[in-house]
């Protein structure tokens, strides 16, 4: 039987941003699935009961569900191509932490910046600066998180990177100054073409948080 790849997925989406650039990585011929959030397909109820939340991979028919999982499940499965995880237990144990690290922090947060006005606007841009420089200690002067390659913490972190027009723009700061090396980092993922094809037009981006806004009455 033929292998059948399909992601279900939501264009601006972080989350599914990594799946692509897992499977970009990889090599991995697959059907995109977009999704309507606000009008959620029978195949998302049915593949991802518990969150009915993008992304989902479905392979060979079975569904795989939060993109941290999906990313190390492509690593497992095509495990031919470039290695998204490390070898070495204490090693992939460092990146499950930081990974752990972006997902428990940095989502909430930068929602403050978009999604709300006054105090919790101006909490959101500190601590998402915060954040985003104790990742610039992490990543030293290494190229990537993972060292010379782009690694499954890269891949987690650099959709954020799309979205850092928008922050900028609605925040009114630069990261540049806040945290250079973090954008040159972005800068240089950016030169990778799994990852350039998977990340949507920061402006897109943008015009798409205006109209949330606008729907939000934020
Ligand atoms: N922990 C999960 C988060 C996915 C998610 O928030 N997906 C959003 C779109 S991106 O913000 C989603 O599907 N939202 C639909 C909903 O909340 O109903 C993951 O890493 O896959």
């Amino acid at each position: 039987m033929a292998e059948e790849v399909k992601l279900l997925d939501f264009w601006p989406s972080m989350f599914g941003m990594r799946v692509r650039i897992a499977l970009a990585e990889k090599g991995v011929a697959y059907e995109y699935v977009e999704e309507d959030l606000k009008n959620k397909s029978p195949l998302l109820l049915q593949m991802n009961p518990i969150h009915k939340k993008i992304p989902v991979l479905i392979h060979n028919g079975k569904p795989v569900c939060e993109s941290s999982i999906i990313v190390e499940y492509i690593d497992e499965v095509w495990k031919d191509n470039a290695a998204l995880l490390p070898s070495h237990p204490y090693q992939r144990a460092q990146a499950r932490f930081w990974v752990d690290f972006i997902d428990k922090k940095l989502y909430d947060v930068t929602r403050k910046i978009w999604g709300s006005k006054g105090e919790e606007h101006e909490t959101g841009k500190k601590e998402v600066i915060e954040i985003l420089k104790q990742l610039e200690e992490v990543l030293g002067e290494k190229a990537y998180f993972g060292g010379e390659s782009l690694g499954i913490v890269d891949i987690s972190l650099i959709g954020f990177y799309s979205w850092f027009y928008t922050y900028e723009t609605i925040g009114n700061f630069s990261f540049e100054s806040e945290c250079p090396k973090i954008v040159s980092w972005g800068k240089r993922c950016l030169q990778k073409e799994s990852v350039a094809k998977s990340l949507p037009d920061p402006k897109k981006i943008y015009d798409f948080v205006v109209q949330l806004q606008k729907a939000l009455g934020v």
